[in-house]
């Protein structure tokens, strides 16, 4: 594994829908091994970013490229190979198993009716395995907590064996236990098998505590990027949420922690 090697490249990317851009001039890099964060408010382009670069929307303007190769020139499959993109919400079929829905991940490498090899049981048994789900391999994904489906959502995008994780708020609908372990997991995946993970986090803390880079969109452009200290600074907070707050690092844990400033708030 080659640590930080970049991945995927967006060069100058504009992106939006039918033709209105949403946020221009975006310049992104993720790295093996290393978690980006996307952070900014609500309905910024964080999505719209995201989905672009998974190959999900056409860009409007720029270039995106996966291990060098531009994404326009890479067919689907041949995509799904390189890129795993897990959305914010995801259907499955009713009835189906965790190990069925993982074994959806396989149909990247193999089509939906070709014969299963001993890569791909081997690949869904470490999916299974990374995210903790292999205990519930047997069960209805209808029929488990929204802790436990995600971490099969994610187990799913895994069985792809891609270089590049892309992961949209992963963590929503999950309580806090839940969201450390899901991250926790985004950070083995980086940090042990090399993948260059990009991920959209509401929470600033937890991006302060996972990113290697966090990127802050906003205004309809990338407001800041860099790594966590440098970038969620009070002024940049302000100027992309139109908070004030004061950052506290908690001694103990060395995480960050917001409290907006508002005079009222106490009262
Ligand atoms: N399918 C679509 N068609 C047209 N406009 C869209 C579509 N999806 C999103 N938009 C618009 O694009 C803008 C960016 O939305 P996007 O979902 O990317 O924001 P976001 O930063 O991910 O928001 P949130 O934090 O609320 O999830 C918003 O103005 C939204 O209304």
């Amino acid at each position: 594994m080659l640590l930080g090697e970049v991945r995927l490249v967006a060069d100058k990317l504009d992106v939006g829908h039918s033709g209105r851009p949403v946020l221009r001039q975006v310049d992104l890099s993720l790295r093996a091994g290393a978690i980006t964060v996307l952070v900014g408010p609500n309905g910024c382009g964080k999505s719209t970013l995201l989905r672009t670069v998974a190959g999900l929307l056409p860009p409007i303007g720029g270039d995106v490229r996966i291990d060098e190769v531009p994404l326009r020139q890479l067919a689907r499959r041949a995509l799904s190979q390189r890129l795993a993109f897990l959305p914010q919400t995801s259907q499955a079929p009713a009835g189906v198993t965790v190990r069925e829905l993982v074994r959806h991940g396989r149909y990247a490498h193999r089509g939906a009716l070709a014969r299963h090899t001993g890569e791909d049981t081997e690949s869904i048994a470490w999916a299974l395995e990374v995210t903790d789900a292999a205990p519930l391999a047997e069960r209805r994904l209808d029929e488990l907590s929204g802790g436990e489906r995600q971490r099969a959502w994610l187990a799913m995008v895994l069985a792809q064996r891609a270089g590049v994780l892309l992961l949209d708020e992963p963590t929503t609908y999950l309580d806090l236990r839940h969201q450390f372990e899901v991250l926790d997991v985004v950070r083995r995946l980086a940090r042990e098998h090399g993948i260059a993970c990009g991920l959209v986090l509401h929470d600033l803390m937890q991006a302060a505590a996972y990113a290697d880079e966090v990127v802050v969109v906003a205004d309809g452009g990338v407001a800041a990027g860099g790594a966590p200290d440098d970038v969620l600074t009070p002024d940049v907070i302000d100027r992309a949420f139109g908070l004030r707050v004061s950052i506290v690092r908690d001694p103990g844990s060395g995480y960050l922690a917001c409290f907006p400033q508002r005079p009222h708030a106490a009262s």
